[in-house]
């Protein structure tokens, strides 16, 4: 069975941790965490995708009318590909698909040729924490989750407008051009699941702008899926200076070994980045502190905010302290970790802190959400706000 699955930035399963007493090698606050027995939980890992796809294709050889289908917005600014359903469930939501005027931004980057890299994005002005950097409509929005034999890039082009399919094709392809899905494969990015639609549902979208950006391990900018605009956006992840590159986070993490084969594999390049470049003793702390971390977060992700919330603030306080020491800019982990201090020093009552963690809280929200979480509010006024020594003390 061949099926593909490439997106960029998105994490599909999460890797069994192996639990976690860390940063002694890095002279940091040591973290112990009474973890669950993971080992109990077991993991869905890659056994699962192949049932899905299994699932999925036993279902359209089954019932020809379960095949993809194609829908063009009156602008003809995208094509989307989707599974029956899909469509009427998205028109149905109130302004689906709003004209490209609607949901433009203006852009703060350009694109640029890099040689080595190719096209790549630089910031054209002083870009601010959570700030907007681009807003894009998709080319292509497709499931990311299909028998190949059904999704090849040819059968979706033959659907396109040709203004759009132009752009298509001029996009970057780092498989062999033989490859039926290599331009998605090299571009997509991750657009999440659509409305009413499980595991079937994961859709990658490929942009003409956005697909453009290149990877680095310490990125400094995110993309999100916008559903309501159909449009995908680029959001800091950090402070980005006018002239810097921008770049984000293909969905590769762990060690440097790890990230090196994933990209030269996936993306056919060998990253030399800042932190793929770091001297050997820097890289072995840095890859310590990475996989202490990237477990950290799997068990984050297994139990859910009601876990995030009972960990002892001394462990937002560490892992604090480990992404300081890698200046590692990753939102996610930032806005779990810098949000529950807020919370704290708002318990304690102490002002200054809660205001410097609410506004990290708030970048790091915005960047991966669009909005701030409640907490702009928080770094306003703090007494004024709901979780100003509300908690219990000592939880
Ligand atoms: C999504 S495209 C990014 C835009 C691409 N540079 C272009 O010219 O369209 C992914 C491809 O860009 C290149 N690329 C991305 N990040 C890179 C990096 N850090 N160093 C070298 N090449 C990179 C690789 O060829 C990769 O397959």
């Amino acid at each position: 069975m061949h099926y593909s699955f490439l997106l960029q930035g998105a994490k599909l399963f999460l890797r069994r941790p192996s639990f976690v007493r860390a940063a002694s090698t890095c002279s940091r606050p040591a973290i112990s965490i009474p973890a669950p027995s993971l080992e109990d939980i077991g993991s869905p890992e890659p056994q699962l995708l192949q049932k899905m796809v299994h699932a999925v294709s036993a279902r359209m050889d089954a019932d020809p009318d379960f095949g993809l289908r194609y829908f063009v917005p009156p602008d003809q600014s995208t094509l989307l590909a989707y599974w029956p359903d899909l469509k009427d469930r998205l028109l149905e939501r109130p302004g689906a698909f709003p004209p490209l005027n609607s949901i433009a931004a203006r852009p703060s980057y350009e694109i640029r040729v890099v040689p080595g890299k190719g096209k790549s994005m630089f910031a054209t002005e002083a870009i601010a924490p959570g700030a907007l950097i681009a807003r894009e409509r998709p080319l292509l929005v497709a499931p990311a989750l299909t028998p190949l034999k059904y999704s090849e890039e040819r059968i979706h082009l033959s659907h396109m407008p040709e203004n759009i399919r132009d752009k298509f094709l001029a996009l970057h392809n780092c498989k062999m051009p033989s490859h039926p899905r290599g331009i998605m494969a090299t571009n997509a990015f991750s657009a999440g699941n659509m409305p009413g639609q499980s595991h079937f549902g994961l859709y990658g979208a490929t942009y003409n702008d956005i697909s453009r950006a290149n990877h680095s391990c310490r990125a400094n900018a995110r993309h999100r899926w916008n559903l309501d605009m159909f449009a995908g956006e680029l959001r800091a992840q950090r402070a980005i200076a006018a002239g810097e590159e921008v770049t984000v986070r293909y969905s590769t993490d762990g060690a440097r070994a790890d990230r090196q084969e994933e990209l030269r594999e996936r993306y056919g390049f060998d990253c030399a980045c800042e932190i793929c470049s770091l001297p050997p003793a820097a890289l072995a702390r840095d890859d310590h502190t990475r996989k202490t971390l990237d477990d950290l977060w799997s068990l984050l992700l297994w139990g859910g905010s009601s876990c995030v919330q009972k960990l002892p603030s001394e462990v937002h306080l560490g892992c604090v302290s480990l992404l300081e020491g890698i200046r590692d800019e990753t939102a996610e982990f930032w806005r779990v970790h810098a949000g529950e201090l807020a919370r704290a020093y708002c318990t304690l009552g102490q002002r200054e802190d809660a205001v410097r963690w609410a506004r990290k809280a708030m970048e790091k929200t915005m960047a991966v959400t669009g909005e701030d979480g409640g907490w702009a509010a928080v770094v306003e006024a703090p007494e004024r706000t709901d979780v100003w020594r509300s908690q219990a003390v000592g939880k």
